[in-house]
């Protein structure tokens, strides 16, 4: 109705118009596009100045796209990208580049990032996202995107959920969670003969342990094949990897204009998905509350706090929130990634499940919490997959201090930076560990150098982060991979299926490094002895 109402005012307007109008509204249209495209390259210009005048190196920037052009045209992801200029750029210890229109400082001195992430971290603690907790209440309070004091309060307060303690507590749901894992691809109608795609199934586990930890439910992720429950829905409606959400649209245009976020102030979690989460939230802390039902999940541990500090539950909710999505889509990718390269390399599937009889010899059938880190080949293809296949490629930080950092070491130029508050800076995560520079063979699966990591420099291979942001649910995140991938083993052969495309390649637009059409394995059972 409306398009045929403006169709007619066109038509109508074409009517009205003579032709020397026409020729005065196309001349002004002309002058409009020269004016914008002027601004354009002088805007460019002033801003190519940006790293001209500190005098550092960097390739030539387009206007708009930066040196990500191949990123943002959907070709490569930003850790492709990044990753080119990375090496190109060999013996600099820094580079200066433009995300899209965004000055960045790409480190590559291990020294400087050692600076960075650690010894001088109070000039750069805050990471990149800017999210307005009044805008999105349950996102705006997730640890990673808290700044400043707000970010050292709420680490303060939350460290104590994360204990070795608290997870040895929370290790009995986790093993009910896996052996319903490992129930569950035993009876899949596809596991031995056309595979299971990995990252849908190790989201189930991932899934269910978050949800029963910090929202204290069973989240009902192993009831179907086919569908999907409530809370495995909930779960994709904010974090879809494929999905062109406008979340993920969001996330992207942070982290390609940041400056945009300055002017528009958006949520991340949709507020119908708020609604829900809170409702989750306040209904069983109120049952807990009712029938004086006593947990050791982190639940109610924020619980606790809530006590204290008098929180809302929409506090209480951020909190469990921040486990949640930190804690389930991070450890799902790591954990698909574990089982694809145990499947490439079956020796070490063997030498695991050789560690597994072992521990279960020496503790009457079980694997336990303590058993668990205990399990050097489980241990060192953990590592390893997090080397070799990264969930991530960079890590973004905020200058919050004038600094000015000068190279030690000889191999790299004697070249020097002057960073001011605001300034970004690129920390190339993957792409040092993945650097044959440091690591022999990088592109080669050898769990064998991960057997003595002591002895790997922690300037280089920091898979958890470093100094005081480094991950926090660490432990959690190594307990339900290492304890998933255990039972997994122990119980099934895994091989490719076909339908997983090798090399793999990467999805351009995920936050996290997904693999594009899936990986497909198949799980032939161990018939066991006794
Ligand atoms: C194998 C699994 C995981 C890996 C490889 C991983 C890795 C990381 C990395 C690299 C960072 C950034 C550190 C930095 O900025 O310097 C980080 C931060 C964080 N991680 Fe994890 N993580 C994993 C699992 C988890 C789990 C299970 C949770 C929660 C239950 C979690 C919660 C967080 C939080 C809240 C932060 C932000 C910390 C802060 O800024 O203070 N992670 N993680």
């Amino acid at each position: 109705m409306i398009i045929r109402r403006s169709k007619f005012v066109l038509v109508s307007t074409q009517f009205i118009c003579t032709t020397q109008e026409l020729l005065l509204l196309s001349n002004m249209f002309g002058l409009l596009l020269i004016v914008f495209v002027v601004l354009i390259i002088l805007w460019h210009k002033i801003r190519t100045h940006h790293w001209i005048k500190r005098q550092v190196p960097g390739p030539q920037p387009w206007p708009i796209v930066g040196n990500i052009a191949e990123h943002l045209f959907g070709r490569k992801t930003i850790g492709q990208v990044i990753k080119e200029i990375y090496r190109k750029y060999e013996g600099y210890p820094f580079v200066g580049i433009f995300r899209a229109t965004h000055p960045c400082l790409l480190v590559r001195d291990p020294e400087f990032v050692h600076k960075i992430m650690v010894t001088d971290q109070k000039a750069f603690y805050n990471n990149e996202f800017n999210i307005d907790k009044k805008i999105d209440p349950l996102f705006g309070q997730n640890l990673f995107v808290l700044r400043d004091q707000d970010w050292k309060d709420t680490r303060q307060m939350l460290t104590a959920g994360f204990t070795s303690l608290k997870m040895k507590f929370m290790y009995e749901n986790l093993t009910e969670n896996a052996r319903r894992l490992v129930e569950f691809i035993q009876n899949h109608p596809t596991a031995e003969d056309d595979g299971i795609e990995t990252r849908e199934l190790t989201k189930r586990f991932t899934l269910e342990n978050v949800a029963s930890a910090a929202f204290g439910i069973d989240g009902k992720c192993f009831e179907s094949f086919t569908e999907l429950s409530e809370f495995m829905k909930l779960a994709n409606s904010v974090l879809e990897p494929e999905a062109l959400s406008l979340s993920r649209i969001l996330i992207q245009l942070n982290a390609i204009f940041p400056v945009a976020s300055y002017f528009i102030s958006f949520r991340i979690i949709p507020k119908e998905i708020e609604q829900k989460l809170v409702q989750i939230v306040s209904d069983v802390v109120k049952y807990r509350k009712e029938n004086h039902v006593q947990s050791n999940d982190y639940l109610q541990f924020i619980s606790q706090l809530a006590k204290e500090k008098g929180f809302d539950d929409t506090e209480i909710t951020a909190h469990s929130v921040t486990f949640f999505f930190d804690g389930y889509e991070s450890s799902s990718n790591v954990f698909t990634y574990l089982l694809l390269n145990l499947a490439l390399h079956p020796q070490y599937q063997e030498k695991i499940r050789e560690e597994i009889r072992k521990v279960e010899e020496e503790n009457n059938g079980e694997i336990t919490y303590d058993t668990l880190n205990e399990m050097k080949w489980l241990d060192a293809c953990f590592y390893e997959t997090l080397r070799i296949s990264p969930f991530l490629d960079i890590l973004v930080k905020k200058c919050t201090q004038s600094y000015k950092y000068t190279p030690e070491n000889p191999d790299f130029k004697k070249l020097s930076v002057k960073l001011y508050p605001g300034d970004t800076v690129i920390i190339p995560y993957s792409l040092l560990m993945n650097d044959e520079k440091y690591f022999e063979n990088p592109d080669k699966f050898m769990p064998e150098r991960m057997m003595n990591r002591d002895n790997i420099n922690k300037a280089i291979f920091f898979p958890f982060g470093s100094g005081a942001r480094v991950c926090i649910g660490q432990r959690f995140g190594l307990m339900q991979i290492k304890l998933g991938a255990a039972q997994v083993i122990k119980n099934f052969q895994i091989s490719p299926d076909p339908k997983t495309k090798l090399p793999i390649r990467l999805i351009p637009f995920s936050f996290l490094n997904e693999v594009k059409g899936g990986v497909f394995l198949k799980y032939k059972r161990i018939e066991r002895k006794n």
